[in-house]
């Protein structure tokens, strides 16, 4: 370890730098875009593929959808384990990155309905070969960008110095940037690339074109990922971490209870009963991990709030007018407005408003943040209530049929004028009517209708459903909101999970991370389920609430932490450890202690320099 921190020191000094920056980061940065921008291109389309190429119905692309988002927020615990006991973030990133883009591959090519299209009619002739082959896709691909996604984070924050904290800050800043960039990018591109006809035998949508790209750009970022591989710090793994520190706590615990009587003196923290078989530095990585895991228990109430935007918001979006003159924004389109908005914002906050309440002479600490975050989510959650009471009561006043009785003909309209065509062998007539957005009609077809003449004027009709009223534009504050307290929560929770880690537990601390966002994916079935409100708006209001009292809870927990320096305690703790042990090589401690000095000498940030701050 004492050589590893020499080798940090000694590679970061000679690395190449842009503007105080590790030249590597780039190689970085573009490696998280172009996986972003395949994960989330991918996404965009894959419950439309279920529904219009599987041919499943609703409730199993969306189960099949959620599990798949599940799965990819579980398996990052995974990928930390192989990257901080075996094989090391770069080798993790490679190897998974690898799966991943095999993994888009197979999706790409289970798209192809040619490959099974023997009759060549235009539909897959055996459909268990693609939903085989979609399914293994998609269970590496969860493996693969689940699995790189501590490490990619984490092995960013490696490339920067301890005396690079500020850049390091902005590091993150700026992933987070790429990381919508890609998103943004893809979600509109993918759905474009879904919409063309494409195919050898005969034409059909190109969900095949919708995978592939999303297949290269996964390519791509691999390949960027190996070009920049000369330049970058790869800190070597520490053995099964993992297993060593199970077995720790197992034993502090088991100790503790041997020593249960009062004979025995108690110690300060019950994992200091771990001290008679375990190092010391160990335990005191231990115990930093419990200390934040601790402190991220409420955090999985944001993404329950979070993640509704792909759920509640966009079906709340559904019943509104997208409308805006120019352009007929899609429900499922409003989502786009995060990515944009992060673009602005993180800028904004970094260089604006951030420096301004620090001139202001306010410490904004990281959790301090972190809690404003989670306010301003579930400020953002009020708003979504307020705009469904305005949806209801514009929607109160209709009335609406018995549709049984009727033929209906196509419930949710989103053009504006369409014409239809009746057909009975080699007779049609047309006729066409202006619908409005959201809105639902039935028409009565006399049986008397002769086909032929004009039925424009013999095909009368009744509004059930009258067009949206509110227009989507209404949801822009809590979009806002909610992206704002995303940059206050996400960014700064991302880093604070990097730079409280122990050195050889980063990218399972950023595992740890990522999994309260699994959570959060749960805790919305289980609250909608047991909850079963009856007015959408109380549903929002019961969500606002859940999160504001968390954030109180969260407030409290985080004016009791004392930030830390992971480098500093693993240091004191190796010098203790090297002033017990006579054949300790002093030459090599006094180097280590000059290395880090001329560390700190060129700090130019002193915010955490050496100090323990309160929240
Ligand atoms: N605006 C979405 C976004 O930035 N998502 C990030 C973070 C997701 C998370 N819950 O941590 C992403 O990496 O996709």
């Amino acid at each position: 370890q004492l050589k590893d921190r020499l080798y940090k020191c000694h590679f970061i000094k000679q690395s190449k730098e842009v503007c105080g920056y590790p030249l590597s980061i780039f190689f970085i940065v573009v490696n998280e875009f172009c996986e972003r921008f395949s994960y989330y291109g991918m996404r965009a389309v894959l419950v439309l593929y279920f529904k219009y190429f599987l041919r499943w119905d609703d409730d199993l692309a969306t189960s099949i959808y959620h599990t798949f988002v599940a799965l990819c927020y579980l398996t990052p615990i995974l990928g930390a384990i192989v990257a901080d006991s075996w094989l090391g973030k770069f080798k993790t990133i490679i190897y998974l990155s690898i799966v991943y883009a095999i993994g888009q591959v197979a999706m790409a090519v289970s798209a192809i309905h040619d490959i099974t299209d023997t009759d060549r009619d235009g539909t897959p002739n055996n459909m268990t070969f693609h939903v085989v082959l979609s399914m293994v896709g998609l269970f590496l691909i969860a493996l693969g960008t689940g699995g790189i996604k501590p490490c990619v984070a984490a092995f960013g924050g490696d490339q920067f110095g301890d005396h690079q904290e500020r850049q390091r800050r902005t590091f993150f800043s700026v992933f987070y940037l790429c990381i919508n960039g890609g998103s943004l990018l893809s979600t509109i591109i993918t759905p474009i690339l879904r919409a063309q006809n494409c195919g050898i035998y005969s034409k059909q949508k190109c969900y095949s074109l919708a995978f592939g790209v999303p297949a290269a750009l996964m390519v791509v970022a691999l390949v960027v990922f190996i070009v920049g591989s000369g330049m970058y710090y790869k800190a070597k793994p520490e053995g099964n971490i993992m297993g060593d520190v199970c077995k720790c706590i197992g034993f502090a615990i088991s100790n503790r209870y041997k020593h249960r009587s009062k004979q025995y003196p108690s110690r300060e923290h019950w994992m200091d009963w771990a001290e008679d078989k375990y190092d010391k530095l160990l335990i005191a990585q231990i115990k930093m991990v419990l200390k934040v895991l601790f402190l991220y228990i409420p955090l999985p109430m944001f993404w329950t709030l979070f993640d509704q935007k792909g759920s509640r918001w966009t079906l709340q979006a559904t019943t509104m007018d997208g409308n805006f003159g120019a352009i007929v924004i899609q429900p499922d389109q409003m989502q786009t407005v995060n990515p944009i908005l992060i673009l602005t914002l993180v800028p904004i906050m970094d260089s604006v408003i951030y420096p301004l309440i620090k001139k202001c002479g306010l410490n904004f600490t990281p959790l301090k943040r972190m809690t404003v975050g989670m306010f301003l989510a579930a400020l953002a959650f009020v708003c979504a209530a307020v705009v469904q009471i305005e949806i209801d009561v514009s929607r109160k006043h209709l009335t609406y049929f018995n549709l049984t009785q009727f033929l209906k003909i196509f419930p949710f309209l989103i053009i504006i004028r369409a014409t239809f065509f009746l057909q009975s062998g080699q007779l049609s007539c047309a006729f066409s009517r202006d619908f409005g957005f959201g809105s639902s009609y039935t028409f009565f077809i006399p049986s008397t209708l002769s086909l032929g003449s004009n039925c424009q004027e013999s095909i009368t009709g009744a509004e059930d459903i009258k067009p949206n009223s509110v227009h989507m534009a209404l949801q822009v504050p809590q979009y806002f909101f909610i992206t704002a307290g995303e940059v206050m929560f996400s960014v700064t929770g991302l880093e604070f999970s990097y730079s409280q880690a122990p050195s050889n537990m980063k990218a399972v601390l950023q595992a740890g991370w990522l999994l309260t966002v699994a959570i959060g994916n749960f805790i919305v079935l289980i609250v909608a389920e047991v909850a079963k409100l009856p007015k959408q708006w109380t549903e929002y209001v019961l969500f606002a609430s859940l999160l504001l009292c968390v954030c109180i809870i969260f407030s409290i927990m985080a004016y009791f932490y004392t930030y830390i320096d992971p480098t500093e305690i693993e240091a004191k703790f190796r010098r203790n450890v090297g002033d017990d042990d006579d054949d300790k090589n002093d030459k090599q401690r006094k180097l280590e202690m000059e290395m880090m000095k001329r560390d700190l000498d060129r700090s130019d940030d002193e915010h955490y320099k050496g100090k323990q701050t309160k929240m």
